[in-house]
């Protein structure tokens, strides 16, 4: 199976939101990684035809999308960033209420349902209202009404917002166990969703990707250009605003730098192992403010 991204573009107004992203997914895992407005929700928009691209097409095993039709519909399961649940529903009714949205049989809707709770762990909740879910039920359910009609491609919009560190872990483990057989798409601005469980790490920027590859493939692009170093706080006021400090930690009176930067930052500095969020941190510095922060 191959999802195609022809010059895909989305313009409102005078905002380009994609710029001519062209791509082409294959079975397995792909972590859209950019920070907040880097247009991961118009691009998941476009492909789930939610809204329609300004020019540039989608194309499935080499036919156009929207010739496919329901056809192409019928292969997609999406959640999107901000998903409509009826807090009056319970969970099982929810589920049906979707799979009935999305044309399933009565029968196949029942079976899917039992089946898709209890793989989301929802199981002994089916009969909770959702008012009573936490943000992380709530995801999960979200994951397993966007699996209803067992989609080849499933598109997650930042499907671990709000959720706590065991939360996050239970749901990587469980796109990871699931993603068989699937193209899965999961956008998200935190490193860590994607760093373990993504096969191909595309970074977005103003619309683009500015770089596509396996997490190795792309800490190895700023090899020898990471460095830890101890400063004073004077010399980080100083240091070349260029250099991207990606953390500073205070350690007594002093400053414990890690930095990326082309050049040896200064004298007592050391380098270091890159990692994603180097490479990250580095991609969209110029965006943070002099406080580090976004
Ligand atoms: N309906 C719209 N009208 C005008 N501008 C829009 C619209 N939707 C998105 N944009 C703009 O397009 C750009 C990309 O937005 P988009 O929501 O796709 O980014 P994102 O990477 O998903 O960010 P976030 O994580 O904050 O949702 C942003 O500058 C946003 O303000």
């Amino acid at each position: 199976m191959k999802l195609t991204m022809e010059r895909l573009t989305k313009q409102f107004k005078n905002k380009i939101a994609v710029d001519r992203v062209s791509m082409e997914l294959e079975e397995g895992i792909y972590g859209f990684l950019g920070a907040n407005g880097a247009g991961k929700t118009t691009l998941m928009q476009m492909l789930c035809q939610i809204i329609t691209p300004t020019s540039g097409e989608v194309k499935l095993d080499g036919r156009s999308n929207i010739e496919m039709g329901e056809a192409f519909r019928d292969l997609l399961g999406y959640l999107p960033q901000e998903f409509g649940y009826s807090p009056g529903f319970t969970a099982k009714d929810f589920m049906l209420y979707i799979a009935a949205v999305k044309g399933l049989r009565p029968s196949y809707a029942k079976k899917r349902t039992k089946e898709l709770l209890e793989l989301t762990n929802l199981s002994e909740d089916a009969d909770r209202k959702i008012r009573t879910f936490s943000g992380g039920m709530k995801q999960r359910l979200g994951i397993a009404q966007a699996l209803l009609n067992d989609p080849r491609i499933l598109v997650l919009d930042e499907p671990t917002a709000g959720l706590d560190p065991k939360e996050r872990a239970y749901f990587r483990n469980m796109i990871s166990g699931l993603s068989k057989d699937k193209i899965v798409i999961l956008s998200t601005h935190i490193v860590s969703d994607v760093e373990y469980i993504a096969d191909r790490i595309l970074l977005m920027k103003k619309g683009r990707f500015i770089m596509n590859g396996t997490v190795s493939e792309l800490t190895e692009t700023i090899d020898g250009e990471v460095w830890e170093c101890e400063a004073e706080e004077k010399e980080l006021e100083n240091m070349d605003r260029s250099i991207c400090v990606v953390n500073s930690h205070r350690q007594g009176k002093d400053l414990r730098l890690r930095v990326v930067s082309n050049t040896k930052p200064m004298q007592s500095a050391v380098k270091a192992e890159p990692t994603l969020e180097d490479l990250y941190l580095k991609a969209f510095y110029e965006e943070m403010d002099e406080r580090g922060r976004w």
